[in-house]
């Protein structure tokens, strides 16, 4: 196992949850990341699907000491060298090519493509990596598919996104493959733009519980 492999385990093992968050406005970034924190989620993935995400990564890195923020949507290796500069510590994209893997490769900051077939996996797995995303994961066969991979392709772990929430997330967290799943239900957009916090701490403290 790379020691970045390592990293993202230890990382991901620690809370079932993954909240993937789009930030609309850079005000709202410390306050979620806190309200997260306090319910227990303290790594999160901010995507860079905003003009702000990148500013919003850089407040929670330096105001919300008890969040851990990853980067997600990295479409490009332009995109992973402004996300680890704004302080991601560690990033996510929806699909993977050969020119991530290779800034993945001279980068310290650890890397979780995303994949949704067996060829996919394989790409990842021979790029030295031993847990990718699945994504979107219930358009993509769901928990199911993750159980069928897991016998041929025994050695990699999956943090499965896309159509997940409190409803279905245990499918997926009883599977020995699958280390947590992600997912934007613990930060709806109506609550954040509302600015309640203590609701989505309250949600992130029900997913904290899972599994
Ligand atoms: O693009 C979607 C995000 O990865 C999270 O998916 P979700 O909104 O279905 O939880
Ligand atoms: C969906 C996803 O994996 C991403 O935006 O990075």
């Amino acid at each position: 196992m790379s020691d970045t492999t390592g990293t993202l385990l230890s990382i991901l093992k620690s809370q079932p949850v993954m909240p993937v968050l789009i930030i609309e406005r850079v005000e709202d970034a410390v306050p979620l990341a806190r309200a997260l924190a306090a319910g227990g989620l303290k790594a999160i993935e901010v995507t860079l699907r905003t003009a702000v995400a990148l500013d919003a990564i850089r407040a929670i890195s330096e105001q919300s000491p008890d969040t851990l923020v990853g980067a997600g949507t990295i479409l490009s290796p332009d995109d992973y060298q402004a996300a680890v500069e704004a302080g991601a510590r560690f990033i996510v994209s929806p699909g993977a090519t050969p020119a991530l893997f290779a800034a993945a490769r001279t980068s310290g900051v650890p890397y979780l493509p995303g994949t949704s077939t067996a060829s996919e996996i394989m790409a990842a797995r021979e790029a030295g990596l031993g847990i990718v995303k699945f994504f979107p994961a219930e358009q993509s066969g769901g928990a199911a598919f993750l159980k069928a991979i897991s016998s041929p392709i025994a050695d990699m772990k999956f943090c499965p996104t896309g159509g997940i929430s409190l409803r279905n997330a245990g499918d997926y967290l009883s599977l020995p493959n699958v280390v947590c799943v992600g997912g934007s239900w613990v930060a709806p957009k109506d609550l954040v733009a509302a600015g309640d916090w203590d609701a989505i701490t309250k949600l992130a403290s029900e997913a904290a519980a899972l599994r």
